[in-house]
């Protein structure tokens, strides 16, 4: 059995085939991001073992994943595609039905593949169609219907462009709208999870409905513009890792694989890529659980460029329907 083969993977509950998705992913949104960086990264990162990625229009990493994917294919480090997860995103200028199919259409060409694994709603809100960017204008904020879009999201499996659909950055209330009129239920909720935003709520929810949670920033992105250095920095988890002989980095993917979650996590740099893999056969303490319990909460990432008095979310207390 090889490396990335030994790695756990989770059973997403509405998948169409037998696919599994490991439990830890590459992120490819990069401050800055560069291009020729990116695919060697994605390539380093098949070589080391990783399988899933995870992508967006948004990061414009699409074309570097798919051109590292095809690479991997002709020197022989993959057998086939369908060895790889490959999750990609609706961003909010797409999120409108009539646009919904031919925005991952447009993924696939960039990313040089027939189908993707998992396509998020990357926000529960849309804006003014025709330009992907974050932030947007302010005046170009819609609601989304989520009716419509997530029929459109559905269709998208109907016609094999994807194994599964979910979503992202979806509070519990927004969930239990979803699942209220979906014929397929979102099999995964991509959210901000760290030591330092447990989530806790929510977790429990997902259980409950069969939903995978998906960590995102679990290491807090320090150095990006939309992350800080709060859990990097974290006296709790520095202890913690001293005491183990551990990465910062390792105690917080450890943590999030005990937690029953699965993660993505970004790095350029090869050596980060293994050190992050290196979680899976040692465990932490229940000493280092209640630790990690105490630790004040905080939502590192609560997007106030998404609120606008003039629309759908007036407040941060609107967006993340009161879990902030
Ligand atoms: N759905 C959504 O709305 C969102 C989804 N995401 C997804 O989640 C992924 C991961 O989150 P992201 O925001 O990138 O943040 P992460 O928490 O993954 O942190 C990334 C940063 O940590 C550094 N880093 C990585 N590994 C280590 C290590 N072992 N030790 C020290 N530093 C390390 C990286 O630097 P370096 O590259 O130099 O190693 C980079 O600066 C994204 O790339 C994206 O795919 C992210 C935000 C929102
Ligand atoms: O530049 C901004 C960031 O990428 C911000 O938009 C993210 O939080 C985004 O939702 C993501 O998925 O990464």
């Amino acid at each position: 059995m090889d490396n990335a083969q030994k790695k756990p993977k989770m059973t997403l509950a509405s998948y169409f085939g037998h696919q599994e998705m490991p439990v830890i992913g590459m992120g490819t949104a990069a401050d800055p991001f560069d291009e020729a960086t990116m695919k060697t990264a994605v390539l380093e990162a098949i070589k080391v073992g990783y399988r899933h990625f995870d992508t967006s229009p948004l990061y414009r990493s699409e074309k570097a994943v798919g051109e590292a994917i095809a690479e991997a294919l002709s020197l022989g480090l993959i057998g086939s595609r369908d060895e790889l997860f490959i999750t990609s995103k609706l961003w909010c200028c797409d999120a409108h039905s009539d646009l919904v199919i031919p925005a991952l259409k447009n993924s696939l060409r960039v990313l040089q593949l027939e189908y993707l694994d998992l396509y998020l709603i990357h926000w529960p809100i849309s804006c003014k169609p025709g330009r992907l960017m974050f932030p947007m204008p302010k005046d170009e904020l819609l609601p989304m219907d989520f009716n419509s879009v997530w029929a459109a999201m559905e269709e998208c499996q109907q016609l094999g462009l994807t194994k599964a659909i979910g979503v992202s950055n979806f509070s519990c209330k927004k969930l239990e709208h979803l699942l209220a009129f979906a014929t397929i239920p979102p099999a995964v909720n991509q959210v901000e999870m760290s030591p330092l935003w447990q989530q806790k709520k929510l977790r429990g929810f997902c259980k409950a409905n069969d939903i995978v949670v998906t960590a995102y920033s679990p290491l807090g992105a320090k150095g990006t513009r939309w992350g800080s250095s709060l859990v990097m920095d974290n006296e709790v988890l520095n202890e913690i890792a001293k005491t183990r002989g551990k990465t910062v980095a390792q105690v917080c993917l450890r943590w999030l694989y005990e937690q029953g979650t699965s993660f993505v996590v970004k790095s350029y740099r090869k050596e980060r890529l293994e050190e992050n893999m290196n979680i899976f056969d040692w465990a932490l303490l229940k000493d280092d659980h209640d630790k990690i319990n105490q630790i004040p909460q905080q939502r590192l990432q609560p997007k106030e460029q998404l609120v606008s008095a003039n629309g759908p979310y007036k407040s941060l207390e609107e967006l993340w329907d009161g879990e902030i």
